[in-house]
């Protein structure tokens, strides 16, 4: 699993590597630089022009983590270049160390032969020492403008550039966006994203695109939207939160994420958020004795008219492997689900104390409910009994909106219940936090989504998968992760109707299967985004089940 960083981590690791004397913050720089341009030119080979099949003078892959020489050295001068169309470009170049990953960019594509335009936001006098180094290094061979929103959008208006270099801001970014650079921000930059022409320049966001906090993927009041975006070492977490407001979406912002190595070493860090990826282990959890040893689900169905949420749930807590699968139906529902279903069990549940006796059988080892559950006082007991039973239980839909309604129910989740709720049920369970994620950001680090996904887990003592394009989820110890459809892995047609249903049967079918609350959770939760994905758009919720052979079949055939 790849770990995802926070601004003061990523500042620890790197501070930890300049004290140990492996590295100088100016190497690291030099680094940076020469990363975002090796990614420039592998996303738009086209842009490093006679270089482009990596003939002299291309930049190569990180060859050495010991020196600077980790990109290797590039042409000194335009002369040494061999005849190739001259390719234009903007860095805009803010007044910390982003700026000066900046300005080494801007120092290689010159040397590249490429007419290299730099724009500088803020006080050189003020800069930290490795970017004022670049800057001076810069300022040895061409010169800098000063930030004049009317003349970058004059200069940009021209239209005959390649790229547009954006390293205004990046994990330092503390307040919201400054005033004087709105035009830049507000006017041309989503302007020229509207175009969608193909000549139009690539815009690369050095670390992170300016505006958008690194630790939470808020916008701080206006950022720059960007084809690519380069990063060091490890993603943020900010790369994969969505950003609130237009254009909506952090996969917006960002564009796509690549992630540069800069040679600093890996590091322990205890509660840092982590890209989920799962292991076959987890799956490949079958034992050869029988059924009961795979466990038996029992899905709570809703009344007449209102039991396919279940049925649905059901199917795929059976399609993931639960080797049992019991739909707990009302009396007046009984012929409606019998008559649909043939793998699925059925058990008739009138109320309370007939769930109640249900569940004296031990093997009921995993339990699912609210998905068209209701929201009468019957259903309320419902879900009350089953919480008294202490199995592994997820509750989703209706049992939310029960939980949130009733203190003393809510007080009855135990350390092996699973919530799911979507943005608004979660606001309904928790508003004081929801209004947190909801005020509008005035500094950075800005609380985040992942902040409240923890914050939630800890009061409901369970673990809370908080669903989205970018679902968290997070147990109340603190451990977290993100199981992100964005990106290579966008699959916005997976918002369809049911198909929180299903992931609710997912879950207690590995829940059932003997795995602990998290990795159900988590697992789940990329299963069903490796549905979506392998069926693709067209998809309702029933699919979703059918998928899972394909997707299980591929990922058990992993080396
Ligand atoms: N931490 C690391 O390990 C590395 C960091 N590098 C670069 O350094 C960056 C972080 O550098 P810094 O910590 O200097 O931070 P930034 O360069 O992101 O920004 C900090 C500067 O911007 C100012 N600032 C922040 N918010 C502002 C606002 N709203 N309006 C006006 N000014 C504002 C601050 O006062 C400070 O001068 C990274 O994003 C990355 O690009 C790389 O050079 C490689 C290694
Ligand atoms: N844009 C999106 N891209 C990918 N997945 C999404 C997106 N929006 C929502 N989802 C996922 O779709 C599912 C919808 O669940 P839910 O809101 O409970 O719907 P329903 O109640 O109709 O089943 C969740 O798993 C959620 O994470
Ligand atoms: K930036």
């Amino acid at each position: 699993m790849t770990e995802l960083l926070t601004a003061a981590q990523m500042r620890a690791i790197e501070t930890a590597a300049i004290e140990s004397g492996e590295v100088t913050g100016l190497e690291l720089m030099e680094r940076a630089g020469a990363g975002v341009v090796e990614a420039i030119f592998e996303e738009w080979p086209e842009l490093a022009g006679a270089d482009a099949a990596g003939g002299e003078g291309g930049i190569a892959r990180p060859a050495e983590k010991g020196g600077v020489a980790l990109h290797p050295a590039l042409p000194d001068s335009p002369q040494d270049i061999c005849e190739q169309k001259k390719f234009r470009a903007v860095v805009l170049c803010g007044p910390g160390n982003n700026g000066g990953d900046g300005f080494v960019v801007a120092r290689l594509l010159r040397q590249r032969g490429w007419e290299v335009e730099v724009f500088l936001y803020g006080d050189a006098v003020k800069m930290p020492p490795d970017a004022k180094a670049n800057y001076e290094r810069w300022l040895e061979n061409a010169g800098v403008h000063r930030w004049d929103d009317n003349f970058i959008e004059d200069t940009l208006d021209e239209c005959d550039h390649d790229l547009v270099v954006d390293a205004v801001f990046g994990t330092g970014l503390t307040r919201l966006m400054p005033d004087d650079t709105e035009r830049t921000w507000h006017g041309f930059v989503p302007r020229v994203f509207s175009w969608h022409q193909k000549d139009r320049p690539k815009y690369v966001a050095v670390d992170i695109p300016s505006g958008i906090c690194s630790d939470s993927g808020r916008n701080l009041e206006g950022a720059f939207p960007t084809d690519l975006t380069v990063s060091f070492h490890r993603a943020k977490i900010g790369h994969y939160l969505l950003a609130k407001g237009p254009p909506d979406g952090g996969t917006l912002w960002c564009g796509k994420v690549v992630v540069k190595d800069i040679g600093l070493k890996d590091a322990c860090i205890a509660d840092a958020v982590r890209l989920f990826d799962p292991t076959i282990s987890t799956l490949t959890k079958f034992s050869d004795t029988h059924k009961y040893s795979h466990g038996h689900a029992l899905i709570l169905a809703g009344g007449p008219g209102r039991t396919g949420a279940a049925r649905m749930a059901a199917r795929g807590a059976l399609r993931v492997g639960a080797g049992l699968v019991t739909l707990a139906v009302p009396p007046a529902a009984q012929k409606e689900v019998a008559a649909q279903v043939t793998a699925i069990m059925l058990r008739q549940v009138g109320d309370a104390t007939a769930l109640a006796k249900v569940l004296e059988d031990a093997r009921f080892n995993a339990i699912g409910l609210g998905p068209a559950l209701g929201l009468d006082e019957d259903a309320a007991a419902l879900v009350a009994t089953a919480l008294e039973a202490g199995r592994a239980t997820v509750l989703d839909a209706d049992a939310l909106t029960l939980l949130a309604k009733d203190a003393a129910l809510f007080a009855k989740l135990h350390d092996k219940c699973v919530l799911t709720p979507h943005a608004g049920e979660f606001k309904r369970l928790f508003p004081d936090i929801a209004a947190k994620l909801e005020a509008v950001p005035t500094k950075g680090p800005a609380y985040s989504k992942v902040d409240a996904t923890r914050e939630a887990a800890k009061r409901a003592g369970c673990l809370v998968l908080f669903k989205g394009p970018d679902t968290v989820i997070a147990a109340p110890d603190g451990r977290c992760s993100i199981n992100s459809a964005q990106y290579e892995r966008a699959a916005p047609w997976l918002a369809t109707a049911g198909s929180g249903d299903v992931l609710t049967g997912f879950i207690a079918g590995l829940l059932a299967r003997g795995i602990a609350p998290q990795q159900a959770a988590e697992t789940a939760a990329w299963l069903h985004v490796e549905c979506a994905l392998d069926f693709g758009p067209g998809l309702i919720a029933e699919d979703l089940p059918e998928q899972l052979p394909n997707v299980l079949r591929r990922l058990l055939s992993r080396p």
